[in-house]
């Protein structure tokens, strides 16, 4: 992928903090085409954005399999069984390390993603208006907030909904103006949290 694809004011930020429980081992590190599932994350999210950072409340997990120039946050989980508060708090613990204007958040468990679409994505953002706050995908039952965009400066309202009790990224868009992204081919976001859906994406 060449440099110009990426768009300027763009980094990436992956979540791997989930507990896999439905799929009953790390899903970050299943082995797609002889390569983790997270690896391939990363490089994908580096053909259109950089820096690329991966969020994990067990970050030495992931440092080997991590592609050059990837960076690791370490995520405080707060009680101490090391027990984490899902995907918003991650989010929002990695949002406050973000300098650029824009972040592509990733879940690390999207098998089918494409480098394409996420540039062609990116290179909307230019024009969005400046009161848009995230740019994602949307099915009928509301917004994709794991393969899509935000402004750094959502974070501010991202840690007062936590702070009131929120985890729920559905509850928090539906109180910031988002725009969806157009024309997404829903088969890139598909999702795989079982063993079953894994088995079949393997095949
Ligand atoms: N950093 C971080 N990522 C998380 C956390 N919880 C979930 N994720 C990530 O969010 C994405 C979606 O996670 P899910 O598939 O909904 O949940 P999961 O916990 O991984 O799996 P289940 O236990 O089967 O629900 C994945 O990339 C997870 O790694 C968290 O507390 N911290
Ligand atoms: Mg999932």
């Amino acid at each position: 992928m060449e440099k110009s694809d990426r768009t300027p004011n763009l980094c990436a930020l992956i979540l791997a903090g989930g507990k896999s429980s439905r799929m009953g081992r790390d899903k970050a590190l299943l082995p797609l085409e002889g390569k983790p599932l997270l690896t391939r994350t990363c490089q994908i999210a580096q053909s259109c954005a950089n820096p690329v950072w991966v969020i994990s409340p067990w970050p030495e997990r992931y440092r080997e399999i991590l592609p050059a120039n990837c960076q690791l946050i370490q995520e405080v989980a707060t009680d101490s069984g090391g027990a984490t508060h899902g995907p918003l708090v991650g989010f929002a613990q990695g949002l406050t390390q973000i300098t650029t204007e824009w972040v592509l958040l990733l879940a690390c468990d999207l098998p089918q993603l494409q480098p394409e679409p996420l540039q062609q994505w990116g290179q909307l953002l230019d024009a969005l208006p400046e009161s848009t706050l995230a740019f994602l995908p949307q099915h009928p039952k509301g917004w994709e907030p794991l393969c899509g965009f935000y402004r750094q400066r959502c974070l501010t309202s991202l840690q007062t909904f936590i702070a009131q009790g929120g985890r729920s990224f559905q509850a928090w868009l539906s109180t910031q103006n988002v725009q969806p992204i157009p024309q997404v081919d829903r088969s890139l976001l598909l999702n795989c949290n079982t063993q079953e859906e894994w088995q079949q994406i393997e095949r």
